[in-house]
């Protein structure tokens, strides 16, 4: 933006100070009035949100992912939805253009078999529900700068967004619908509605701002876990707001003038108070102040400042004295920019550094405390703080916070949002009259950060990404722009400065960045509605997944484990894809890009909401993905279902040979044993150099002395073998392909079915590792049972092997019909499993199940260890690595675990 003109101001005066959109009878009054404070024009009548009615968008009611797990982009069904969707909302403001727009993939395809029998099986019948990570919809988060205009129409036109995307049919029947509408809100809707009819063709429909940023406000807290924070001291926390009790909260919207607004429900909203010392105050004397160029310039130089030269502290006072019996330190501001009233020296004199954050701090001190006021005055005790004022800027929150906290001697609580600057376009998405977010719940919603976020959703950035190849080739632009941003900003020595009524506050950790880091913290957010809550957590709403909290040095461990394996993993990657030269570009790409969130991660651990060591595991699966590699470790996968599948036959003879009781231990044994086969773990792939798989399972089984480090299963066999109280149905969560799932996990569900248990294996939806996938299982649950008729009636009963198989040895001919044996995916592309968050399928699975197995290091130890669950659990893992065991088992590496938890 340019500093010199002034029709470029960041964000005009009436922006936040009521908007143009549905009048206020205040505010109205205020306007007659002339010119009056924002403060001056508080409403006093509660305004329900008012959606004015443009054509249906957006359906998302009785949404269906069409496709099968092989498919890369499978559609997803909208059959409640016209072609016409409008993917697109914009939030014109004076400094800066948000855009909030929805895409969606228009492959088709069909339903695999297993799929299909499996929803006949667990009466899922909506015949709409459809499978996770496969996804359907995803909104992007984009931003320009207003001076930039044209490139944001340029994105616009590119991808056709206000055309409904490049997948329309509107785009590629190349006829121009006319009359399209574009819902926008800001004061650039009015400003430059003419501009969007001549470049784009469309009309701009009006939203009104405060309607609009209470709905993506309100939206954003219910929909998103990690969304709202504290930020005190340089430290960011996230916050759970429950969804039950979200209401009230004052929102305080930081523009160029600033609007306090008390929340009391969805829609249900009134403009109480106000400023008109805001975000242009702060930049409007900044720019007379000193040379800068631009908001952020201005911003980025406080970082360096001194207030102390400027501002009148207390100790300026009393000599150096603190005033205690107020509660008054020496290095408390008694007046802003006071000193340079005896100073007699000109402007040119004082540091710009020094008046830059002097002002920051008067007009955000100024703004907590105004904030606070209000809080007082309607007992709130939450205050949420959003605008673009704030840009994730650290000295602007906690100097906010630090005032809040002060007033309020730590009754109220100032907060942020990681979406705050698209509160406006969200809502004004929201503002369509079916877009379907509402009925969304955080259990539907999955971030991701895809490389292209932090150009494309979060930072401006001028041209649109295309294809991967162009991805690549910014990549090391982007890698570069990514170690400047993640360099920590230089702080300058520790003043002495306080601050209006309060004391400076310190900053723990020299973290303190500017808005170009906090532009990456916004990924993409898929749509999911199929995702679905386990129904037998314990307590959802205290359920944690991680087991280990990553600290700043369990983030270093992890960081330099997961940075170990690239090479590797690249290597794998690579062949996976042929080896050839477009893969190994790829396999580069991936390498820089993963390398890229690693090293923000390290650098702000809270970047992309509370992250923990399953979203790191997650991140590394989906970083592969986002460079088409869908499958890295496919060959070795089948090499070892391979090799363990012609083992199995004498395996199950040897078990069969053993009484009950011995034959149940050898089993947990030997899925303990298998569970060496993890091609995550450095010390087991060393392992892998030095011998066959045959050999190491060997090796592995011939050290499983008991006690096992946790040692439960006296306690689960007395269970299991209870006659008069059998279990009735067991979800058995597998991991590793090979050896893990084909001589551990399979001997041991055939043992439930003999019991007369059904048997519900879960496995994840998309490749992680080599993790056995559900749609690779049914496969080798079919070459398992041409050696063994328990397994062949039950896969038969349960819909897994479809086709009668001729010409098999059948020892099971005589038997009963079987309790069915089924095959579940677990809705995630990971090692790790957040039952927040399963597929539907598993949901439904999961219903009448009286045993949950959870297995392998990934799924029962980082994640679940201390998970309770509404029915018995057995939690099976090998820990391969020598720290995790120790710090959580004080044990070491190849410790057993065998935790059996029942439920009463
Ligand atoms: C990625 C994993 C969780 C997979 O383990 P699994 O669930 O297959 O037992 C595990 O291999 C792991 O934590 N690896 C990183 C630690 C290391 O290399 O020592
Ligand atoms: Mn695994």
């Amino acid at each position: 933006m340019a500093a010199n003109n002034s029709s470029e101001a960041p964000i005009p005066p009436l922006e936040e100070a009521g908007g143009e959109g549905v009048k206020h009878e205040a505010e109205a009054e205020a306007d007659g009035k002339g010119k009056a404070p924002a403060q001056a024009q508080a409403a006093s009548t509660t305004t329900m949100l008012h959606r004015s009615g443009s054509r249906p968008q957006l359906d998302l009611s009785g949404a269906a992912i069409h496709g099968t797990l092989e498919d890369r982009n499978p559609t997803i069904l909208l059959p409640n939805q016209s072609d016409d969707i409008s993917h697109l909302a914009l939030d014109i403001g004076g400094s800066l253009i948000k855009l909030v727009y929805f895409s969606r993939h228009a492959d088709q395809s069909t339903e695999d078999k297993r799929k299909l029998s499996t929803k006949k099986r667990l009466e899922i019948f909506t015949g709409a529900r459809r499978s996770y990570p496969v996804l359907g919809g995803r909104l992007h988060f984009v931003k320009f700068e207003t001076g930039k205009l044209n490139e944001c129409l340029d994105f616009i036109s590119s991808k056709q967004l206000h055309r409904g995307g490049v997948d329309s049919p509107s785009w590629r029947s190349g006829a121009q619908p006319d009359n399209i509408v574009i819902k926008a809100t800001g004061g650039g809707a009015y400003k430059y509605a003419d501009l969007f009819k001549e470049r784009l063709g469309v009309s701009l429909e009006k939203e009104d701002e405060m309607d609009c940023l209470v709905a993506g406000s309100n939206f954003l807290l219910k929909a998103i876990r990690h969304e709202a924070f504290t930020h005190m001291d340089g430290q960011k926390e996230y916050v759970q707001i429950d969804q039950n009790d979200m209401f009230p909260y004052l929102l305080v919207n930081v523009g160029s003038g600033v609007s306090i607004i008390k929340v009391d429900g969805h829609g249900k909203f009134q403009r109480v108070s106000g400023t008109n010392v805001g975000g242009g105050t702060y930049w409007g004397l900044g720019r007379l102040m000193t040379e800068c160029k631009s908001f952020d310039e201005l911003l980025e130089l406080s970082q360096r400042g001194d207030n102390s030269t400027i501002d009148m502290l207390v100790g300026d006072i009393y000599g150096g004295l603190d005033y205690s019996k107020i509660g008054l330190s020496a290095s408390t501001i008694a007046s802003s920019f006071g000193k340079t009233i005896s100073d007699n020296k000109e402007l040119s004199e004082y540091r710009p550094e020094d008046i830059s954050l002097s002002l920051l701090r008067m007009i955000s001190y100024n703004i907590g405390q105004i904030s606070y006021l209000n809080a007082l005055r309607y007992g709130l005790k939450r205050i949420l703080f959003g605008g673009f004022f704030i840009r994730g800027h650290a000295y602007t929150m906690d100097t906010i916070s630090f005032a809040v906290h002060f007033w309020s001697k730590g009754e109220a609580k100032a907060m942020f949002l990681r979406h705050e600057g698209f509160l406006g376009a969200l809502g004004a998405f929201m503002s369509y009259e079916k877009h379907g977010l509402d009925d969304l719940s955080a259990h539907h919603l999955v971030e991701r950060f895809p490389m292209g976020a932090p150009y494309v959703g979060g930072k401006i950035h001028g041209p649109p990404l295309g294809d991967l190849n162009e991805k690549i080739s910014w990549m090391e632009k982007f890698v570069q722009k990514g170690i400047q941003i993640t360099a920590p900003v230089p702080m300058g020595a520790p003043a002495t400065t306080g601050m209006g009524g309060f004391e400076r506050p310190t900053s723990k950790g020299d973290i303190l960045r500017s808005d170009a880091s906090a532009a990456l913290n916004v990924g993409v957010l898929h749509l999911v509605p199929s995702l679905d809550v386990f129904p037998l957590l314990e307590d959802p709403k205290t359920y944690e997944p991680n087991t280990i909290d990553l600290d700043h040095n369990e983030f270093k461990y992890w960081f330099t484990v997961l940075s170990d394996h690239l090479p590797d993993l690249v290597e794998k990657a690579v062949a996976s894809e042929g080896g050839t030269d477009d893969a190994k570009r790829r396999g580069d790409a991936f390498a820089h890009a993963f390398s890229a969130h690693l090293f923000r991660l390290m650098e702000e651990p809270a970047a992309y909401g509370k992250f923990g060591l399953a979203n790191l595991l997650e991140l590394r699966e989906e970083c592969l993905r986002e460079f088409q590699f869908f499958d890295a470790y496919v060959s070795i996968k089948q090499r070892e279902n391979e090799a363990s599948l012609a083992v199995l036959p004498d395996l199950l003879m040897e078990l069969d040979s053993m009484d009950e009781e011995a034959r149940l231990l050898a089993l947990i044994e030997g899925v303990l044993a298998a569970n060496i086969f993890d091609w995550g773990s450095k010390a087991c792939v060393d392992l892998y150099h030095q011998g066959t798989i045959i050999e190491i399972y060997r090796m592995s089984r011939k050290k499983m002395q008991r006690p096992w480090r946790i040692d439960d299963f006296d306690m689960f066999k007395k269970r299991m073998l209870k006659k008069d109280q059998p279990y009735k149905k067991a979800l058995i969560s597998v991991d590793n392909s090979g050896a893990d799932v084909v001589l551990g996990m399979l001997p041991l569900a055939r043992e439930f079915l003999r019991h007369g248990i059904e048997v519900v294996l879960v496995a994840n939806s998309l490749p992680a590792l080599n993790d056995i996938t559900a749609n690779e299982l049914p496969e080798i649950v079919a070459e398992a049972a041409k050696h063994c008729g328990i397994l062949r009636k039950a896969a038969e009963a349960g819909g897994l092997i479809v086709d009668a198989m001729a010409g098999i040895q059948d020892d099971a001919k005589d038997e009963p019909v079987s309790v069915p044996l089924m095959v579940v995916e677990n809705g995630c592309g990971s090692p790790c499993i957040d039952f927040r968050q399963v597929s539907s399928e598993l949901a439904a699975a999961a219903k009448d199940a009286d045993l949950l197995i959870l297995e392998g290091m990934g799924r029962a130890l980082h994640t679940n260890l201390n998970a309770r669950f509404k029915c018995d659990a057995l939690k099976l893992a090998m820990v391969k690595n020598q720290r995790l065991a120790e710090k959580l088992f004080n044990g070491n590496i190849y410790d057993c675990i065998c935790k059996f938890e029942p439920v009463s």
